[in-house]
């Protein structure tokens, strides 16, 4: 093990020169420098301590950390001082740069498995240092994994990682929405209830699994949409042809990590001990293998930077294609993203996109062999966990099915709310019964709220959708669609055409969609949801409408959000409605719909109560186990200490 030298690193600005940019990330940009008085390459986080704001804590908080590990497998601050209006942290120089960014240059399907697994071994290492430290991580993944000039994995970036042992207010800030949409675990995202060190453990598979293809499952999507497939999916895994290439004891690892159930997550400690990472290899054979031939970190920077920028300005011409900008910032292996509310609404709207989802969210009945431990198998899917498969329905089935997915929206609902409530703070009695924009909404649009119906696509019609030149939009998920123009819908979850379940089936038995909105047509109305540089300019302020722009841990929540927080909020409450109560919402005709739901919107909240109960019980649990372990741990190291003394005697 390395050891952390006496070194002093100086902590003066002058005794550092700074060279190229190698990497850039939400609060801060990475330099290579050179510390002139040891005559020592070195990188320089510089944060904008201005653009932390209201998140100095959470600097505060990385520095103590990085500077208190003492693992090969994490870099470490070698020093941190305050210079002008930054902080500067100095770690170690990573040459090879993050995993992500040698994907992204030379490993655009990601890597073969003994380069995967020899990285994910040297992550799990530091995972299981970190959880035994009593720390989650809550940020892995590929942009986070840094490689060294001979090899060296570690894990960096500790902005949002957090303490378990922490008492009060830090112990709260667990149920606070941290971490990257699309490596966040599902318990992350509920609000639910806190979560724990299994979250690292999703987060991991979700690496595994864009190590394996380049990216991440669900990346090219806008985060809104990531939360919702995360929770109602069933987890994503490998594809059974497409990953043909990887071994089963692969496969199983990932899907031992992606279980929903974070306590059928195994541990670190016990995910070390996985047949899988048997096969990894040396540092100098991953030297030998990715960094070979790639271009140095700071020339390869410039490039992503400069095709991003011939992107964006692409893109202004194009009418912003916000999915293709998400996965831009994913390139960029930016963290967080900005949760801009009238870009939450537009998302909300569950666009009709096609999911041409790479990742195949089953599992596989290949991942399923070979689980000797039952408790670690991956989930089965559900009624309640609707997924690609549940779609794949033969037309007899078209009834069933159409419970499925009420079922899926009826469980869906509350979830989600729970989720928004973590975006705007909502509180259970901030929920509106009215809000005059939906009124008018529903009001205008009675007619056609009696035709809603619900429909769900066949995995094959989705398939040939996304495989044609002509991309029709389709979604797996359950949608509602309402034909014609919706203006008073465009930012709440209602999607724009709803389609019959009962009586959209043609003479064939095919099922006929109705017409899907392109996507140009939906009001985007909000910005670009995920401009880091708009985000940069958003202090913790007043703004003209006298709202309050809010940094949420690392995300931020823009102002003017009290009506559409209710539009949200009204409109999911309508999903569950007409999903669990389509007859009576249509004898009700223009009756509000909001009057005639209240006991179900209750009896919601108290089953999500109650469900909540009993999982802050396991979850206390769970954390006097843990804290028992550390508990022995620190009773060993006691029990060592007289025996040194007496040696030295
Ligand atoms: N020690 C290092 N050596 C080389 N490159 C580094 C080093 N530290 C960071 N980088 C590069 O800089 C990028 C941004 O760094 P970092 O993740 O710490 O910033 P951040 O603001 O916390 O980012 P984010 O929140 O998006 O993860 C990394 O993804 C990596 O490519």
């Amino acid at each position: 093990m390395e050891h952390r030298s006496d070194k002093r690193y100086p902590l003066n600005a002058t005794d550092y020169k700074l060279y190229e940019e190698v990497g850039e990330g939400v609060s801060a940009t990475v330099y290579r420098a050179l510390c002139i008085p040891f005559n020592e390459i070195v990188a320089i986080k510089v944060l904008d301590l201005e653009r932390c704001n209201s998140d100095l804590d959470g600097v505060r908080r990385e520095v103590q950390t990085m500077k208190l590990i003492d693992h090969p497998n994490i870099l470490r601050a070698l020093c941190s001082f305050p210079s002008g209006r930054n902080l500067w942290i100095v770690t170690p120089y990573m040459s090879g740069g993050s995993c992500l960014h040698i994907m992204k240059s030379a490993y655009r399907d990601g890597f073969e498995e003994p380069v995967i697994v020899t990285l994910l071994r040297a992550v799990l290492n530091a995972l299981a240092y970190l959880h035994a430290q009593g720390h989650i991580h809550r940020d892995v993944k590929a942009g986070n994994i840094l490689v060294g000039s001979s090899g060296a994995v570690k894990l960096a970036d500790f902005g949002v990682s957090a303490c378990m042992f922490e008492s009060g207010d830090r112990q709260r800030s667990r149920n606070t929405f941290v971490g990257t949409p699309c490596w966040m675990a599902p318990e992350v995202m509920q609000q639910l209830h806190g979560y724990n060190f299994k979250a690292d453990i999703w987060s991991f598979g979700i690496t595994a699994l864009e190590l394996a293809h380049g990216h991440a499952p669900f990346s090219k999507y806008p985060p809104m949409k990531v939360l919702l497939m995360t929770l109602q999916n069933a987890p994503p895994g490998f594809d059974y042809e497409r990953d043909k290439r990887f071994s089963k004891s692969f496969k199983q690892m990932v899907a031992a990590c992606l279980v929903k159930d974070p306590k059928k997550r195994p541990t670190s400690e016990k995910l070390l001990k996985h047949n899988f990472f048997k096969h990894a290899r040396s540092n100098e054979y991953l030297a030998r293998t990715i960094l070979a031939g790639v271009s140095p970190l700071g020339e390869r920077f410039r490039m992503l930077k400069e095709t991003e920028a011939e992107f964006l300005a692409q893109n202004k011409v194009m009418n912003e294609d916000k999915e293709q900008l998400s996965q831009q910032e994913y390139i960029r292996g930016i963290s967080a993203w900005n949760f801009n509310v009238e870009d939450l609404k537009a998302q909300a709207a569950l666009d009709d996109d096609g999911i041409c989802n790479s990742e195949h969210p089953d599992v596989s009945s290949e991942q399923k062999d070979g689980y000797n431990d039952a408790s670690s198998m991956p989930e089965k899917p559900s009624p309640e966990n609707f997924n690609h498969s549940n779609a794949i329905l033969v037309q007899e089935d078209v009834v069933n099915d159409l419970q499925n997915v009420e079922n899926t929206l009826a469980s869906f609902s509350i979830r989600s709310l729970q989720a928004l409530k973590g975006y705007f703070d909502v509180r259970d009695n901030d929920i509106p019964t009215s809000s005059p924009d939906w009124k008018d909404a529903h009001q205008s649009n009675s007619d056609q709220q009696s035709q809603m119906q619900l429909s769900s696509m066949t995995e094959d019609q989705e398939l040939n959708k996304c495989d044609g030149e002509n991309l029709e939009r389709s979604n797996f998920l359950p949608k509602y669609v309402i034909p014609g123009r919706q203006k008073f819908f465009s930012g709440s979850i209602l999607p724009d055409n709803v389609f019959s379940p009962h009586e959209k089936v043609n003479e064939d038995g095919d099922r006929e969609y109705g017409h899907v909105k392109s996507q140009n047509e939906q009001n985007y109305s909000g910005q670009f949801y995920h401009q880091k540089r708009d985000m940069d300019n958003l202090p913790n302020v007043e703004d003209a409408s006298g709202a309050v722009i809010q940094r949420k841990g690392r995300f931020k929540v823009t102002s003017g959000d009290l009506i559409p927080k209710e539009q949200i909020i009204n409109a999911i409450k309508y999903v569950e409605q007409s999903s669990g109560h389509q007859a009576e919402s249509s004898d009700a005709g223009g009756t509000d719909i909001l009057q005639i739901f209240p006991a179900s919107v209750r009896e919601n909240e108290l089953q999500a109560r109650v469900v909540h109960l009993q999982q802050s019980n396991e979850s206390l649990v769970e954390d006097l186990q843990r804290l028992n372990m550390v508990n022995a741990q620190l009773e060993r190291q006691l029990n060592a200490l007289p025996n040194k003394q007496g040696e030295g005697i």
